[in-house]
């Protein structure tokens, strides 16, 4: 039987994409949306803006959206999407976890909790048992896990292919396209014809949020790798897809053709969610691009390419889909994990 689901913030950009990827999943079924007060009791067709690229499924759009309450969620609904502003998330996930609710979240609140596991499964899988000390020190039923920032699951998971080599520091300049600022985020005025060199808190998250999910958990405490990353952040006109350019200095040397191999072989899960392969590797000097290629593997694959050696270390370039990959479906795929570990 299928896990019943809600979704935070239904009406968004990424509570779209989810409800996207949700209604055909054979896991789970979309069984709550909730938004603001101002869209609750409505039905979800009026109250949300549909902006994705396929229509509003017919039994979600004659849903009645509710407030963003534990209360106005039914109580056999097991497991809980979040994609809600952070300011929100904040205030109000804690509330569903009190209450019994699992919460697989992609807004940033909490992400660097001690206690909050933060997740790309094909990364860190093990990190998820986290949550037996969370429940522990919060006295939660529920459990809350959160997955990354959109541009730092772009380049985790070549950084986690080459660990072997060991990873001392790594710089990264991020090309991101303007659907990571939300649909009212960037004017047409300000990005046309433009490229914008400052994303608000957005290098800080690549920073860290790096160095916990390449930790390592005991079974007690997560300890954060020591890599040192440097990121410098820009917005771009391109619609989705974020594109980033790499150097990475290992303490092992690392021959382009050995890090593309690394790459390549690097293991994907046997989630529904996890392509095969996680990383594509592209050997053309000029790939991967937003356009051709941020649709691999359904949106969920990491492209890589322009391997070559650098005097700072290998350099390299890869691409994620942002509200896919980086959002929405990154949030499915923490679900996965959830139910095939048995917390749902
Ligand atoms: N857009 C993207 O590509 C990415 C976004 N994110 C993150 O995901 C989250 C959602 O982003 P996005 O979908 O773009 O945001 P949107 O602004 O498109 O959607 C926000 C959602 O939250 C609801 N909401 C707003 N205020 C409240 C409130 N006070 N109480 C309850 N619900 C509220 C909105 O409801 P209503 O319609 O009623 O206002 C809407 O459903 C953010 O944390 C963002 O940083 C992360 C990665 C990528
Ligand atoms: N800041 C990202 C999107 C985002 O909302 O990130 P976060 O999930 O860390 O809030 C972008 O602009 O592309």
């Amino acid at each position: 039987m299928a896990v019943r689901a809600g979704i935070l913030g239904a009406t968004g950009a990424v509570g779209q994409r989810l409800i996207q990827l949700l209604e055909p999943h054979p896991a789970f079924e979309i069984a709550a949306l909730t938004a603001s007060e101002a869209s609750a009791g409505k039905d979800y067709r009026q109250a949300a803006k549909w902006r994705v690229d396929s229509p509003i499924p017919d039994d979600v759009a004659d849903m009645t959206v509710t407030a963003t309450d534990p209360d106005e969620v039914p109580d056999d609904v097991d497991l809980i999407f979040s994609s809600l502003p952070s300011s929100v998330g904040a205030e109000v996930e804690p509330g569903f976890c009190e209450d019994g609710y699992v919460v697989s979240s992609n807004s940033s609140n909490g992400r660097m909790d001690d206690d909050i596991p933060l997740v790309i499964p094909e990364v860190n899988a093990d990190h998820l048992d986290l949550i037996e000390v969370q429940r522990d020190e919060r006295g939660w039923d529920g459990a809350m896990v959160k997955n990354p920032n959109c541009s730092t699951i772009t380049f985790v998971p070549t950084l986690a292919a080459l660990a072997e080599y060991g990873l001392e520091k790594v710089h990264v300049a991020t090309l991101q396209a303007v659907s990571g600022a939300g649909y009212d985020g960037v004017s047409s005025m300000e990005i046309i014809d433009n490229a914008i060199p400052y994303i608000g808190s957005e290098e800080d998250k690549l920073e860290t949020e790096s160095r916990k999910l390449l930790g390592e958990f005991d079974g007690a405490e997560l300890s954060h790798n020591s890599v040192d990353v440097s990121a410098s952040c820009n917005r771009i006109p391109t619609i989705d897809g974020h594109l980033e350019n790499v150097w990475v200095e290992t303490a092992d040397e690392v021959t382009p053709e050995a890090a593309m191999a690394a790459m390549e072989d690097y293991d994907s899960l046997d989630l529904r969610s996890s392509p095969d392969p996680l990383i594509h590797v592209f050997d053309q000097p000029d790939r991967p691009q937003p356009r051709m290629d941020r649709t691999l593997g359904d949106g969920m694959a990491i492209a890589a390419g322009g391997l070559q050696q650098s005097p700072f270390g290998l350099q390299y370039n890869c691409l994620a889909h942002n509200t896919i990959r980086g959002a929405a479906g990154a949030s499915v795929l923490n679900g996965e994990l959830l139910l095939e570990n048995g917390y749902l």
